[in-house]
């Protein structure tokens, strides 16, 4: 089958190889000029494990390819994903629909009769039906969420836990049917294929990372209880997650979440509950964000603790500045988050993370980089582990402990050996673990 993916971030490109790659013919469109160039020849423009094998095979074989314009896209297709990003707006953080309507108010003059337009974007309750009406004609709107996570994209998108597609008629929903199927046969496991009306897939997203927002949110109050009471959140959240209704995956306590989805998207369904005057409804979610953003000050503390008192004037080292580990990506990070309070503090910060530092750069210029772990820590007074690379996990604390003015640690993931640290001379603190020494 022919498609076309209009915004080729870490969505869209993801997106647009796995289809490739899965047979379809494929043309990615961006406004940005050097990403398409880069696209084409076969690079990613950014760090996502897997992607860059898949796009050479795409590129090479032939049925992968890119081009600028939203005219182009029409000519190429009938089906088109949309994958621009929907940014948080200042003030309440309700979404930015702008990039999107921009592809709808750009493709309707060139559509033709049975052209269907499908968002892939995370949009409020409500955007597919205003953009139908937006797009005129007898083009189709559907809504088709996207549950990748970054560091993982290309698995998830080839091997989905479920496809999920709000449509509007027969004709669409088994359009999309046959160009997921190759993915829908490969089992087990059984992939569910969950057609439904376009409100309910663009609910199904924001519920699903409101979801896991508040998980991670509840496990990190928890922290803050551990805190207060000496009780440990590392033991609390293994013998929680032991029970299969609840799960132990996203109870990993520590800074909290970050990235360009969770953060956003809570805010944004909250903005929309608001809006329908649902605040009530959404409440927990409010909460879950102010609980998340606590974290950030909590770290800041416990660096100023172990460091007597103040910050000021006091040598940093920041490991891991991307919004979690094996992926590039800067957008709301906590660890960005938190070395810029501490230079706040009048500390000097010196970051350092195996992919990111480009991008933190540009997002950061004020702060300082280094290009390796020995280098950052040269000198600290304390080391922050802000991001937990399976790297790091490797490091050799007695090498480290030679390099830096005192061995003090924050684990702010949770994710080192303390008893190893320890053992070479480290004092540690941990959110939520108040025993470590
Ligand atoms: N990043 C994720 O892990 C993830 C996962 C699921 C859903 N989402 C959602 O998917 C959407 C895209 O996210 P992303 O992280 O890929 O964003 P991104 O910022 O990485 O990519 C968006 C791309 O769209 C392009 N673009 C903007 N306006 C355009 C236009 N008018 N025509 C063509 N291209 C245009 C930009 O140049 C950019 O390359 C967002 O709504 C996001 O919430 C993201
Ligand atoms: O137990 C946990 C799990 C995650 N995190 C943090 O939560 C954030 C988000 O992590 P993750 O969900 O793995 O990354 P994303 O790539 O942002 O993916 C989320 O956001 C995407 C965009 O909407 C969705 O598609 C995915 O399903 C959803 O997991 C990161 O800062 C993590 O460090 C924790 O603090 N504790």
């Amino acid at each position: 089958m022919r498609l076309t993916v209009i915004g080729t971030g870490y969505v869209g490109a993801v997106h647009a190889a796995c289809m490739a790659d899965l047979g379809h013919r494929v043309l990615g469109v961006d406004t940005d000029a050097e990403r398409i160039a880069a696209l084409a020849s076969g690079r990613p423009p950014f760090y996502e494990p897997g992607l860059g094998a898949l796009l050479r095979r795409g590129v090479d074989s032939g049925r992968l390819t890119f081009a600028a314009t939203l005219a182009d896209a029409a000519r190429f297709a009938d089906t088109h994903f949309v994958c621009v990003g929907t940014p948080q707006l200042p003030g309440t953080g309700a979404a930015d629909l702008r990039h999107v309507e921009a592809v709808v108010d750009g493709l309707a003059p060139h559509l033709g009769d049975d052209a269907l337009v499908v968002g892939k974007s995370t949009v409020p309750v409500g955007t597919a039906g205003r953009l139908a009406v937006r797009l005129g004609g007898t083009a189709e709107v559907a809504w088709n969420p996207e549950f990748l996570r970054e560091g993982h994209a290309v698995e998830d998108t080839l091997r989905p836990e479920r496809v999920v597609v709000g449509v509007r008629s027969r004709a669409a929903e088994d359009r999309l049917r046959a160009l997921y199927a190759p993915l829908l046969r490969e089992g087990p496991p059984f992939v569910p294929f969950i057609a439904t009306d376009t409100a309910t897939a663009e609910l199904v997203k924001v519920a699903s990372n409101s979801f896991l927002a508040t998980k991670i949110s509840f496990i990190n109050a928890m922290a803050e209880i551990c805190d207060a009471t000496g009780a440990d959140v590392l033991t609390l959240a293994r013998a929680l997650g032991a029970d299969p209704r609840i799960g132990p995956r996203f109870l990993a306590p520590g800074l909290g979440f970050g990235g360009s989805c969770l953060p956003k998207d809570i805010r944004a369904f909250a903005a929309r509950a608001e809006e329908l005057g649902l605040a009530e409804s959404v409440g927990i979610l409010r909460e879950a964000d102010a609980v998340n953003t606590r974290q950030r000050r909590r770290v800041v503390d416990l660096a100023e603790r172990l460091t007597g008192g103040h910050l000021a004037g006091r040598h940093v080292a920041v490991l891991g500045a991307a919004f979690k580990p094996l992926s590039d990506d800067v957008r709301d990070s906590p660890a960005l988050a938190v070395a810029e309070a501490v230079r706040g503090r009048g500390a000097h910060v010196r970051v350092h993370d195996p992919e990111a530092v480009d991008n933190a750069r540009a997002a950061h210029p004020q702060l300082s980089y280094a290009l390796d772990v020995a280098k950052a820590c040269e000198d600290a007074d304390v080391v922050l582990h802000l991001t937990e690379w399976p790297q790091y996990r490797e490091l050799d604390p007695r090498a480290l402990a030679a390099v830096v003015r005192r061995p003090a640690l924050v684990d702010a993931r949770n994710a080192l050996d303390a008893h190893a640290w320890r053992a070479a001379g480290w004092t540690l603190c941990a959110p939520g673990r108040p025993r470590l020494p």
